[in-house]
Order: structure tokens, then sequence, then C-alpha cells
């Protein structure tokens, strides 16, 4: 790609989005440049990752065509007051955290900038990433695909209405937590019934994985999924009627619930 992709911030979600990247050969290391706060940060991210890092905040928004702003929400008024009159009209500015809205980016700058909300998961990191998007009006078809390609370098992407955007943490930009959640119980479990923890995590990650490629390449409804697995008077039923004792699927839409609120209160909050 022939566009220079720079990074605000370079954590976790910046690290996953930079390694899946560099992974998918749609760039080199060395075209990309980021900026951390601590040296620590900086230091690591220099050995591991092999791309120009500093804390050049303003060089970097100045240098980039394709900007991603990968820092806390809570720290975006700060970095875009700072970097605002570095960030020239042709960059596309790409924001990565739940809550902040592009009226909210377009009041922060005080002017008219091509911005793109995006929500992208850390199984970006091993090329396994679900990236939902919303460009604005200045953005155009051109640049959005251009983001597109970056975003699909490391795992899926879609393409939604800003009014979505506060349903979508839950689906895709948090829900890999509640997964390694559910993985980790199951895992505990079966360690305390004997199995050794890492062929527990083996074999439990590798269902997961399975039944989601299941609902991915079937197209079957998960209903019919777990009906095809529950044998009359068999285990699985069994645990079914357990977990929904428990109120298992209330407790996920709850969960879901409480993710989409905080966002809708995030976005109105900026
Ligand atoms: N983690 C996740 O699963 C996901 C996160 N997000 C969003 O991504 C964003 C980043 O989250 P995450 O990567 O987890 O957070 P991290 O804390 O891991 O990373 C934040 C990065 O921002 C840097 N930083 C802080 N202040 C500044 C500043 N003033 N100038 C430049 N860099 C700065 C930090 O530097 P230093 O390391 O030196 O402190 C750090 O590298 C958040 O908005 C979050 O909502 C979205 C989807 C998923
Ligand atoms: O917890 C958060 O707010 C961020 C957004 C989605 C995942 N992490």
């Amino acid at each position: 790609m022939n566009k220079r992709i720079g990074f605000i911030g370079c954590g976790q979600m910046g690290q996953a989005m930079i390694q899946g990247m560099i992974d998918a050969g749609l760039v080199e290391a060395s075209d990309i440049a980021a900026t951390a706060l601590s040296d620590e940060t900086i230091d690591f991210v220099t050995d591991e990752y092999g791309i120009n890092i500093s804390n050049e905040n303003k060089r970097v928004a100045r240098e980039s065509d394709l900007l991603f702003l990968a820092i806390k929400p809570y720290v975006y008024q700060g970095v875009v007051q700072e970097i605002k009159d570095e960030v020239s009209e042709g960059t596309v500015v790409i924001t990565i955290a739940a809550g902040i809205t592009l009226d909210a980016m377009k009041e922060a700058f005080g002017r008219n900038v091509k911005v793109i909300r995006s929500m992208p998961n850390t199984p970006s990191l091993v090329g396994a990433g679900m990236s939902v998007l919303c460009p604005n009006d200045f953005v155009t078809k051109e640049e959005l695909a251009e983001v597109m390609e970056v975003y699909e370098s490391f795992g899926e992407a879609e393409v939604v209405e800003e009014k979505l955007m506060d349903a979508v943490p839950a689906v895709s930009g948090s829900s890999p937590a509640f997964v390694y959640m559910l993985i980790e119980a199951m895992a505990d479990m079966a360690v305390q019934q004997g199995l050794p923890r890492e062929k527990a995590y083996k074999m439990v990650s590798q269902s997961v994985q399975g039944a989601a490629q299941m609902v991915k390449e079937t197209g079957r409804h998960p209903g019919e999924l777990k009906d095809a697995v529950c044998t009359p008077g068999g285990t699985t039923i069994a645990g079914v009627t357990k977990l929904e004792e428990a109120g298992f699927r209330n407790a996920i839409m709850q969960g879901m619930k409480a993710c989409t609120d905080q966002s809708k209160a995030l976005s109105k909050g900026n």
C-alpha cells in the first residue's frame, strides 16, 4: 500500500492492528510510524515490531495519509487539540474508541476533517479481526476503500450507519473478552475434573473456534446446530438444562446490553 500509515498511541489495539497488517504483507514495518507516551512502550514496540515509534504526535500527524488514533477515549480531546493543526486536508483520521462520535471529532478539530469512526478488535493480532467502520461525509469512496483494505488485511470488515455504532462494541469490540471468560470457565472445570490445563485450553478453544466456523460456513441457525449436538437423554441436554437454570443466555444478553448502554453513555458524554 502506498499510503503513509500513522498511529497515535500504540498499546494493545494499535499493536494488534500493526502486527496484523505487517503479517498480511500490506506494509513493511519500517513504513509505519507510531507514537506512545512512555519510553517503556517505545522501547518494547521498537524491539518487537521494528516500526518507527517516538513520542512525536505532531510529526506523525503531519506525515500520515491514514492516521489511526489508537488512544483511550478520555485522551482523545487532549490529543486532538495537540495535533489538529498538523492534520492536512487530505489526511483520513480513523478513530477506534467506543463512544467517540463523528460530530465530537468535528467539534474537536473545529473544522471539516475526513474521519472514519471504527471499532476493531484484538484478534486482529492473529489475522482474525472483526472491524466495523463508519465514514463521515468528507471521506471519498476511494479513501474508504483504502481504509477497508487496511482492516481487511487483518480480518473481516463491515461498514454500518453511525446510529448502529453503539451496538458494535458488544458484538465485536468487547465480545472477545466475553469469549475468553467462557473459555477460562470451561477450562477451569476441565482442570477440576483432572485434565491438564494446557490440554484443557487447547480442547476448549479449538471447540469454540470450530463452533464459530460452523455458524459461519454452514449458514445454519445456531439453535439448529445446538439441537444437532443434543442426544436425547445425553450429556449435552443435561448441560443445556443447567445452563438455562442459571440464566446463561439472559446473562449474555444483559452483558451485551450493558456494553451498548456504556457506548451510548460515552457517545453522549463527548
Ligand atoms: N483493547 C481492545 O480490545 C480494544 C480497544 N479499543 C479502543 O482502542 C483504544 C486504545 O485501547 P488499548 O490499545 O486497549 O489501550 P492501551 O492503553 O493499551 O494503549 C493506549 C496507547 O496510547 C498511548 N498514549 C496515551 N496517551 C497518549 C498521548 N497523549 N499521546 C500518544 N500516545 C498516548 C499509550 O502509551 P503508553 O503505552 O506509553 O502508555 C498506549 O500506547 C481505546 O480507545 C479503546 O477503546 C477498541 C477496540 C478493542
Ligand atoms: O472496553 C472498551 O471500551 C474497548 C472498546 C471495545 C473493547 N475495548
